[in-house]
């Protein structure tokens, strides 16, 4: 099991880097614009499990978020819940598995480093009142010690920059907090670095 779950993560961690290089070239970046980012990365592979749940329209599997890392590679079985907040259809669109496809969801770091070209997508994960379900997701991670800004050719004078700069650490350790105890700490969303216009 630990060689097969570290195998699988190892490989996910080289496509992360094979899209991200082609992320970056799509907004007319070097493709390796970001990789010096990783030299202290915390990626890490979860494994989800939810069991069949009697009353699924009460309860969440997990509850709407975004996901604070650069990239998230999911493989889920066939038995769906993954949805996808999509305001220009009004709701919550479904993921529905496709055998042998892998999700690819852009989170939060790289919508930062885009200046908002690309945006980290609101998603949960509904439970079935029939089924159990898993799913695999490998969450790409930058360095701990890095600063998260706007690529500088992103920006200019008449496009400035979005946010303000943040440590990935001292973020993620905030946020990680507050999920554990529900406490209300600062600095634990990308919304929290914004700059108004
Ligand atoms: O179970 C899923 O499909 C997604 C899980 C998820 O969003 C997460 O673990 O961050
Ligand atoms: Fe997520």
């Amino acid at each position: 099991m630990k060689e097969t779950i570290a195998e699988y993560g190892a490989k996910l961690e080289k496509l992360s880097f094979k899209l991200l290089e082609l992320i970056s070239l799509s907004l007319g970046l070097p493709g390796d614009k970001f990789f010096d980012c990783f030299e202290n990365q915390l990626s890490l592979v979860r494994l989800n499990y939810y069991p069949p749940c009697p009353s699924p329209d009460l309860a969440l599997g997990i509850g709407p978020h975004k996901d604070p890392c650069v990239l998230t590679i999911v493989a889920q079985d066939d038995t769906g819940g993954l949805q996808v907040k999509n305001n220009s259809v009004g709701g919550w669109v479904p993921i529905e598995p496709i055998p042998g496809a892998l999700v690819v969801n852009v989170g939060d770091v790289f919508q930062v480093w885009s200046n908002d070209k690309y945006d980290s997508a609101i998603h949960r994960a509904t439970v079935n009142s029939q089924k159990e379900r898993y799913s695999y997701p490998f969450f790409f991670f930058p360095g701990h010690d890095i600063m998260v800004q706007p690529a500088e050719e992103l920006v200019s004078e008449k496009d400035p920059a979005k946010y303000k700069p943040y440590n990935f650490g001292k973020y993620y350790s905030n946020r990680t907090r507050h999920d554990f105890n529900k406490e209300k700490v600062a600095g634990k969303e990308i919304h929290d670095f914004k700059i108004s216009d």
